[in-house]
């Protein structure tokens, strides 16, 4: 029986590319991994390797390169839309691409004003250094843009956003079988490392192009408010108010996903120690660890983000 070539890509992962923007002696910095993933009328070279169809990988890397100079990086997905719309348009045997991208934040760093002589306290006036960063940002920001020519699927999200809940968290109810020995809780931390992937629904319109900065913050500041102000009596239920608070308030979004994993707290017996443990010490665990998945969708849209966050 012959074989069959099945589903095949392939392109540069990881091009690590820091764009400065000079502004006088003010700069400004992006800095990405781009993942760049083609696919199209590969038969021949798998078959026989004949290259006829072939973008080398390498010019794929330098493509993202050169656009970082000629366009700019106004921000992860604009690139991504910049890079999937060259390598579809452009190239007769590629009909899809897919560029995943991580993005690494950096904030500038106060230092003194000049002239003001030497800092003594703290809270001296300080100014922020117009090309002095120090990498910062509580989680990864990611985004895959994928167009086939005709139909373009954006997705945006973060990645291990860590937060945690000192109190207003119970877990109890649950079914017990011979197996089981949880204790129920009725205060407890609730903590966990944020993934989540979000789909932006709308038919996309390059003009004018959509405030994908102002977009993720908003995004961002509804997941961190969800998790803060619903009182928990689970992780899922947890998870569900963080998407619904999302896609009740981004019309444009039609589909939130998120994977969180349990961050265990375990409260310390210290009564060999004839010391008294009211919610106050506790154990961290690191594993294993619960996880907890599940995607939010807006009534009647299509589930199209991967049942793994990185998978598809
Ligand atoms: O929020 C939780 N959800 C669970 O499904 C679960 N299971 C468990 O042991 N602890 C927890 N906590």
């Amino acid at each position: 029986m012959p074989a069959i070539l099945g589903q095949n890509q392939y392109g540069k992962s990881e091009n690590r590319v820091v764009r400065i923007v000079r502004d006088g002696g003010i700069h400004r910095l992006k800095d990405l991994s781009v993942s760049i993933s083609l696919s199209g009328d590969m038969a021949e070279v798998h078959h026989s390797g004949s290259n006829a169809h072939v973008l080398p990988t390498d010019t794929t890397k330098n493509t993202v390169y050169a656009f970082a100079k000629e366009y700019g990086i106004e921000s992860a997905e604009q690139f991504g839309i910049h890079l999937a719309r060259h390598f579809v348009t452009s190239q007769q045997h590629i009909q899809r691409a897919r560029i995943r991208i991580e993005e690494y934040a950096w904030e500038r760093i106060q230092v003194p004003m000049p002239g003001a002589g030497e800092a003594t306290t703290f809270t001296e006036a300080t100014e922020a250094s117009g090309h002095s960063f120090v990498r910062s940002g509580q989680e990864t920001r990611v985004c895959q843009i994928t167009y086939d020519g005709a139909r373009w699927q954006i997705i945006s999200g973060l990645e291990d956003l860590t937060v945690m809940n000192s109190t207003n968290s119970e877990f109890w109810g649950y079914v017990k079988d011979r197996y089981t020995t949880l204790q129920e809780a009725y205060d407890r931390i609730l903590a966990t490392d944020v993934s989540a992937r979000w789909r932006h629904g709308w038919e996309f319109d390059e003009n004018p192009m959509p405030a994908w900065e102002d977009s993720y913050a908003q995004a961002k500041r509804y997941i961190l408010q969800a998790f803060a102000e619903t009182y928990s009596y689970s992780l899922q239920q947890t998870l569900y108010a963080m998407g619904s608070r999302v896609l009740e308030g981004m019309e444009g979004i039609d589909e939130i996903r998120f994977s969180l994993p349990n961050k265990h707290h375990f409260l310390v017996d210290l009564k060999p120690f004839d010391l008294t443990n009211d919610h106050e010490v506790y154990l961290a665990a690191d594993r294993p660890f619960g996880l907890i998945e599940a995607t939010v969708l807006r009534d009647g849209a299509a589930a199209e983000i991967p049942v793994d966050l990185t998978g598809g």
